[in-house]
């Protein structure tokens, strides 16, 4: 699903120990195989806009607590970068510490903060779907069922730029903290998009 975020602020949710959780010290540059894009991991306790971001989303998405979420992750496709398909959701094996912790990334955000002239739309082949986002617009989805497991349907893919450059910044959110804020397993109503937005 796609929002555009609203301008609105939550001085109290910055300052909550939660908030915390997602700040720290470090951008760390990072490199995967996976893609052609220059990344960077941002905390944003030093970054007025992307602070402000961030609560504005968490009041637009009040369903999640984004503040389970590891920091930023921005990305910048050059012409010919990608992202290829891949699911967000971690595997419990090779990440047993962070999923043990924090629980697995029940749900992706990811905004987007500049289109490429040409090409580099959001793909998701086993559901049909392909998102032509304009700049500022959020794509925001969940990464497992109702039932905690990873759902399948989420591969996706940033596909490649055939001319200018995107950008886009994403937060991979967290389950545990989740539980009083999301609705519960067992409710059909979980996927229903008004409970994130309205
Ligand atoms: O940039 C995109 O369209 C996809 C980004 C993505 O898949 C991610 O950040 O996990
Ligand atoms: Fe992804």
């Amino acid at each position: 699903m796609t929002q555009n975020s609203t301008p609105k602020s939550n001085g109290a949710l910055l300052k909550s120990p939660l908030f915390q959780r997602i700040s720290g010290k470090t951008e760390t540059p990072e490199k995967s195989e996976i893609r052609a894009a220059n990344g960077t991991w941002l905390i944003h306790e030093n970054r007025p806009n992307f602070a402000k971001m961030f609560r504005n989303l968490q009041t637009d998405i009040a369903a999640l607590d984004l503040s389970t979420a590891e920091p930023w992750q921005i990305l910048s496709y050059n012409s010919d970068g990608y992202y290829a398909h891949h699911y967000d959701f971690l595997n419990p094996d090779t990440n047993k510490q962070l999923v043990e912790a924090r629980g697995n990334r029940i749900a992706t955000v990811l905004v987007i903060l500049q289109i490429a002239k040409k090409g580099g739309t959001t793909v998701f082949p086993k559901i049909n779907l392909n998102i032509r986002p304009k700049a500022g617009d959020v794509v925001v989805w969940l990464n497992t069922l109702p039932s905690g497991e990873s759902d399948s349907q989420t591969l996706h893919a940033a596909c490649p730029i055939k001319e200018g450059t995107k950008i886009g910044a994403t937060l991979w959110v967290h389950a545990k903290g989740q539980e009083f804020s999301m609705p519960c397993a067992e409710s059909k109503k979980y996927y229903d998009r008004r409970l994130f937005f309205e």
